[in-house]
């Protein structure tokens, strides 16, 4: 690692570390309201742009919850793909989930798809992956918990080529608190093409860039 790269992973490190109290500290009931709100933005987003798969996040610890968006989908045949984390590959695999039911404890206590679940393939994959993080910027930056599944995931998209990838529109969903001046990016990391916060949706990159 040059020593640029030595630089960039403690600056991470120590935002990860501040951003995650910032997050915690936000009052359990302020966090309810604003999951509420930030659901809403994107449901209806959804409904506009006529978006039939989605690929989402449960929630753990003090993330923004993706609970209602679920719910909503589900009672509005929208097909919900779930991830599911291979610690030992750093990928994640992809699920359709129709119910809470279908779910166990994963790896790190998160909610994901039982192991018995069938994957489905890329190309069968959702145009819109919503996507959790500690932190995010208005370029789309991203911070996530530093193990850069969501960073593969990207460039696992990117390449595919089915050409469905190309036109996938990544979301970052946070409180209004996670979005920074500026999030420390690498040349692996995902940008997100918009945010949803409770105060609405941020369009971060134009196609193409
Ligand atoms: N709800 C949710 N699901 C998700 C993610 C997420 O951020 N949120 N992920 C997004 O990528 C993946 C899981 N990534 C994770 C990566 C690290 C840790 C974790 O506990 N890290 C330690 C740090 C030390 C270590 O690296 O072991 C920690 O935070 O204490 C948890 C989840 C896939 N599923
Ligand atoms: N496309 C990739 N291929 C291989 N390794 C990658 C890729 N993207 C990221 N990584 C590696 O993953 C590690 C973690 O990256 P980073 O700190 O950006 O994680 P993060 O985005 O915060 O985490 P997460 O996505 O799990 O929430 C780094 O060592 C990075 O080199």
């Amino acid at each position: 690692m040059t020593d640029g790269d030595l630089q960039l992973v403690a600056s991470k490190r120590e935002l990860r570390s501040r951003a995650a109290a910032v997050r915690d500290e936000i009052n359990p009931l302020r966090r309810g309201e604003w999951s509420s709100l930030v659901c809403r933005h994107a449901l209806e987003w959804l409904e506009e742009t006529g978006v039939k798969s989605l690929m989402v996040y449960v929630p753990f610890r003090s993330e923004l919850d993706t609970r209602p968006l679920i719910e909503w989908c589900w009672a509005n045949e929208r097909k919900v793909i779930l991830p599911r984390v291979h610690a030992d590959t750093g990928e994640l695999s992809l699920h359709r989930v129709e119910s809470w039911n279908e779910l166990a404890q994963g790896a790190y206590g998160i909610p994901e798809p039982a192991e018995t679940s069938p994957a489905i393939g890329e190309e069968a994959g959702p145009l819109v992956v919503f996507v959790p993080g500690l932190a995010f910027d208005a370029r789309g930056g991203r911070l996530g918990y530093g193990r850069g599944y969501y960073d593969r995931l990207w460039a696992r998209f990117r390449v595919s080529a089915s050409g469905t990838p190309e036109n996938t529109v990544w979301i970052g969903l946070a409180y209004g608190a996670q979005v920074l001046p500026e999030v420390p990016m690498d040349v692996h990391d995902a940008y997100m093409d918009m945010l949803i916060t409770e105060e609405g949706m941020l369009n971060c990159r134009k196609k193409g860039d």
